[in-house]
This record gives structure tokens, C-alpha cells and sequence, in this order.
């Protein structure tokens, strides 16, 4: 089998509950290495719950979760990120007065302190990563202004940046082009294309012309299952799929 194929996360039979009220429901899907995944889904699908259940957020009642064919269903948050699943959530997190830089030497945490990620002397490792990550997000230039001075769309990507800092394989975004200009969305297209070549990445999104635009796969997950998957031609002929968002739309 080539690396293509191979799945980076496997959930089995996943099981969320809350006061009974199932979120997610008997769900088994996989995400594939290398490969750009767009979870879609109309509002309550489940998407936001099944990534806090792959990040350790939130505990399923049943199932489980397989990182890089290791289980990793039980454990904290922060094991999990170390093992190499980041998330960007859709809120700002970002320190405004820092620069740049500062932002990025302190997401790469591979000093020990605060204090010597900002202020001590960095590592040529360090030097190396916070360098390439400006290069790669398209923010060289702007490496040395402070954070609050970005437009929203430079400031989304030194989150993107921030979240690769952390070197994961599996990158989870939470709708990356919000409040985004048009010219600001074909960056992002771009980037989040170039990134996936290296590593999986995972967007829940809503937005259907980016969707189209980035997906090389899609899941649809409607009522805590998932409906169709399949590359974006394949799921947005499905009956289900056109039934489902148009019933979304007709109840709008
Ligand atoms: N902490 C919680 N307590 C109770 N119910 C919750 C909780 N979190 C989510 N839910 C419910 O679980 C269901 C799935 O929510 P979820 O946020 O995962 O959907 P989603 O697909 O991400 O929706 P959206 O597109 O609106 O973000 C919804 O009915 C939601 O109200």
C-alpha cells in the first residue's frame, strides 16, 4: 500500500452523549496520510464534537480512537498534541503585543521557559522552524511587527503558523477562511494545498466554494453520522447530501 492511502486517524464506532442526547452516534471514519479531509455537515452535524473527541476534549461513551495506529482515546489533551494532532480553533489566540516571531517562539514551547523563548538565546533548531514557518505562511516580511498590527487574514495565518510550530501530522482547522477576503481565501487555498503535501490536514467548514476550492476528500456528517464521503463531485451529487442541505436551506 502507498503512503497515500494509509490512514493517519481512525475513529471506530464513536459515541457522544450529552444528558442523553447523542451528538454523535455510532461514528467510524478515517482520515487519509497526506491528504486534505474537509468535514462538512448543516449546523449540529457533530463536526465540532468529533474534533473535540480526536483532541481530547471531550471523552466518547463508547469507541475508539487510533492516532498513527496507536489508541489514543483516554488520554489528556496536551499528550495528544505531543503526539502530533494540533487544532486552530476559529478564535484568535495570538498574543497582540508580541511580535511575530515572539508569537512563534513561544507556540514552539522548545524552550523551556517563557522567558528564554522570548528572551534567551534560541537554539539553531528554533531559529530554523520560526524562519520556515514565516516563509511558508507568507509572513517574512511582517516578522518583526507586533501581532494586533495584522490584517484578519495575516492573523489567521500566524495561527496556522502557530499551530505548525507544534510540528504535528494531523493539522485541524476549525473554518480557516471566517471573515476572510476573497484575495485573503485564494492565499489560503494555496497554503492550506502546499501544506497538506506534507501532512494531514482536517478543516471543518461550511463555506462550499472553498470546499470545492481545497477538498480532496469529504465527509459528511449529518445527525451524528456520517452520510457520504468521497472526493467533491462524488458527495455533492449524493441524494442524502442534496437533501439534507437543501432541506437546511428551505428551513432558512
Ligand atoms: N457541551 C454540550 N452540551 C450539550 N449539547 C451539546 C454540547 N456540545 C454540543 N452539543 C450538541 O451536540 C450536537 C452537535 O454539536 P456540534 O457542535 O458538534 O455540531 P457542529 O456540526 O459542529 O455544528 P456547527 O456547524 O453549528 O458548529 C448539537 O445538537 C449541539 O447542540
Amino acid at each position: 500500500m502507498s503512503s497515500q492511502t494509509q490512514n493517519i486517524l481512525e475513529v471506530f464506532d464513536i459515541v457522544v452523549e450529552f444528558d442523553g442526547f447523542r451528538a454523535i452516534d455510532s461514528l467510524s471514519l478515517a482520515v487519509r496520510e497526506r491528504e486534505l479531509t474537509v468535514a462538512i455537515g448543516p449546523n449540529g452535524a457533530g463536526k465540532t464534537t468529533l474534533v473535540d473527541v480526536v483532541t481530547g476534549r471531550t471523552r466518547p461513551s463508547a469507541g475508539n480512537v487510533m492516532f498513527d495506529g496507536t489508541d489514543i482515546t483516554r488520554w489528556q489533551e496536551h499528550r495528544i498534541v505531543r503526539a502530533g494532532i494540533a487544532r486552530k480553533f476559529q478564535a484568535p489566540s495570538v498574543f497582540p503585543d508580541l511580535t511575530l516571531e515572539e508569537n512563534l517562539y513561544l507556540a514552539a514551547r522548545t524552550s523551556k521557559t517563557l522567558r528564554s523563548a522570548l528572551f534567551g538565546r534560541r537554539s539553531g533548531a528554533d531559529v530554523a522552524l520560526v524562519a520556515g514557518l514565516l516563509e511558508q505562511t507568507g509572513l517574512t516580511e511582517q516578522a518583526r511587527r507586533q501581532a494586533q498590527e495584522l490584517s484578519h487574514g495575516q492573523k489567521q495565518w500566524l495561527e496556522i503558523a502557530m499551530t505548525l510550530a507544534l510540528q504535528p501530522r494531523l493539522l485541524i482547522l476549525d473554518e480557516p477562511i471566517a471573515g476572510m477576503t476573497q484575495e485573503e481565501i485564494e492565499v489560503t487555498v494555496r497554503l492550506l494545498r502546499e501544506l497538506a503535501r506534507e501532512r494531514s490536514v482536517l478543516v471543518i467548514e461550511h463555506d462550499m466554494a472553498f470546499v470545492r476550492s481545497i477538498a480532496e476528500r469529504v465527509i459528511v456528517l449529518h445527525q451524528g453520522r456520517l452520510l457520504a464521503e468521497g472526493g467533491f463531485d462524488h458527495v455533492s451529487v449524493n441524494p442524502q447530501v442534496r437533501k439534507v442541505y437543501l432541506g437546511e436551506e428551505e428551513a432558512a
